[in-house]
């Protein structure tokens, strides 16, 4: 994988740099909540603007469903770019991805100006299965740019234009935040020091399920909550009421709990979780008061919101003796203050555990640092959840073959 100091190395003055940036950081309205993952491409997109290129930043945010939607526009992310950037630089916006707007944008940069085009994701080419879509999406990209830099970490699993097909179509460098975060996870890979515990939580349930099959032949230990417990607290036979549950997926979570017993993996539920009637305002955070019930005891007309006390404790005395500590999602909904308990135990579990700890995910990083504590008293955070789970998995990452290539 050729780097970015390469790319500086030949000269990138008055070259257009299209920088495949993850700028997909939570919202509330308009304002960051957490812009963890915007700090985090700011030393590649200032070294290439200091070495005079004509910088193009390129992203998704959220999920929508391929054209334009003011909820999801990318301008907030712009705009703290430019703050963090600091004075001068100026960042400018453009309204579309590869209209009219894009290529005014790009062609009236100078060299050394930054430039933020909107939501890849405006797009149906960008996320399109169909490999010709996809393809004819990132040609168009690649006509508003002379080199791809890919530095999206938290988007390397997606086979998506602007991570896989841009990359083929122009020379490409890995940028800083890509070499960092493969440099960690490989010792994670190559040598993990025993035990080896990995939470797992979050809202992504059927993405992340898949990672539990090679999780079991590698962690010694796997805690379970968030959304995902539930469906594992069904397979278990238990009732989970109004839940977050992946009904489908029933049938491979029991393979995976006989599996665990069989390869000698504590597979660890919540034994405990606080529920509600209904999803708590995350806008005003209006008390939700929540009640805490025995995990095999939910009611039919409840919603399992984050982990009970006793399973706070389990967990904790579970990550004690961790020598490597993976955390990925939120054990709750850590977003209202009612649910945040059980995501502040994890994280506080982990800063005591004497082991390499990485935490990965926009949320689950974002809930470390919204909940009040110390990034750099971490191991690693990762700002790939799903990025990082399918590293550890083994998985070929599209984003990263397209630049090794
Ligand atoms: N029990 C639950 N029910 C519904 N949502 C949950 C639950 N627990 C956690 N969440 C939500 O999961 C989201 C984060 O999930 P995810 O995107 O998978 O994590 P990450 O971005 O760290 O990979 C948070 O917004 C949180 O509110
Ligand atoms: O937030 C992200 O992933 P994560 O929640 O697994 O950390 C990335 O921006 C990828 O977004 P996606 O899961 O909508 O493709």
């Amino acid at each position: 994988m050729k780097t970015i100091d390469e790319l500086l190395s030949e000269g990138v003055t008055g070259k257009r740099v299209f920088v495949r940036a993850d700028l997909n950081v939570p919202l509330d309205g308009t304002t960051i909540t957490d812009d963890g993952r915007i700090r985090a491409v700011v030393p590649t997109v200032k070294a290439l603007a200091d070495a005079g290129a004509r910088v193009i930043v390129a992203s998704h945010l959220g999920r929508p469903k391929g054209a334009p939607d003011p909820a999801f526009s990318l301008a907030p992310a712009a705009a703290r770019l430019g703050e963090l950037l600091g004075e001068g630089t100026g960042v400018a916006f453009a309204e579309d991805t590869v209209g009219t707007a894009a290529e005014a944008t790009v062609s009236g940069l100078s060299d050394g100006q930054v430039a933020v085009i909107e939501n890849l994701r405006f797009n149906a080419g960008e996320t399109s299965k169909d490999d010709t879509e996809r393809a004819a999406f990132a040609d168009r990209l690649a006509g508003l740019a002379d080199v791809y830099v890919g530095d999206g970490f938290g988007a390397v699993h997606r086979k998506h234009a602007s991570v896989y097909d841009l990359p083929k179509k122009l020379p490409h460098y890995a940028g800083y935040l890509i070499a960092t975060e493969v440099g960690v996870l490989k010792k994670l890979t190559d040598d993990v020091q025993r035990p080896y515990v990995v939470a797992l939580g979050g809202a992504k349930v059927s993405d992340k399920l898949a990672v539990i099959d090679q999780l079991l032949g590698k962690a010694d230990r796997l805690l379970i909550g968030g959304g995902m417990a539930y469906t594992f607290l069904k397979a278990q036979g238990h009732e989970v009421g109004i839940s977050l549950l992946q009904e489908d997926q029933i049938p491979t979570v029991k393979e995976y709990m006989e599996r665990a017993e069989k390869n000698g993996v504590e597979l660890v539920l919540p034994v405990d979780v606080l529920v509600a009637s209904e999803f708590p305002d995350l806008k005003t955070k209006a008390p939700a008061n929540p009640a805490t019930v025995a995990a095999d005891a939910i009611p039919a007309d409840q919603e399992g919101l984050d982990i009970g006390p006793e399973t706070r404790k389990l967990y904790a005395s579970k990550l004690a003796d961790a020598a490597t500590v993976f955390w990925n999602g939120p054990m709750g909904v850590f977003e209202h203050p009612d649910y945040a308990e059980g995501t502040k135990a994890v994280a506080q579990a982990l800063l005591d555990s004497p082991g390499f700890t990485v935490v990965g995910g926009g949320d689950s990083a974002a809930a470390v640092r919204t909940l009040g504590f110390d990034e750099n008293a971490f191991g690693h955070i990762s700002t790939g959840g799903g990025a990082s789970l399918e590293y550890l998995e083994g998985k070929t990452l599209p984003g990263l073959a397209a630049l090794e290539d």
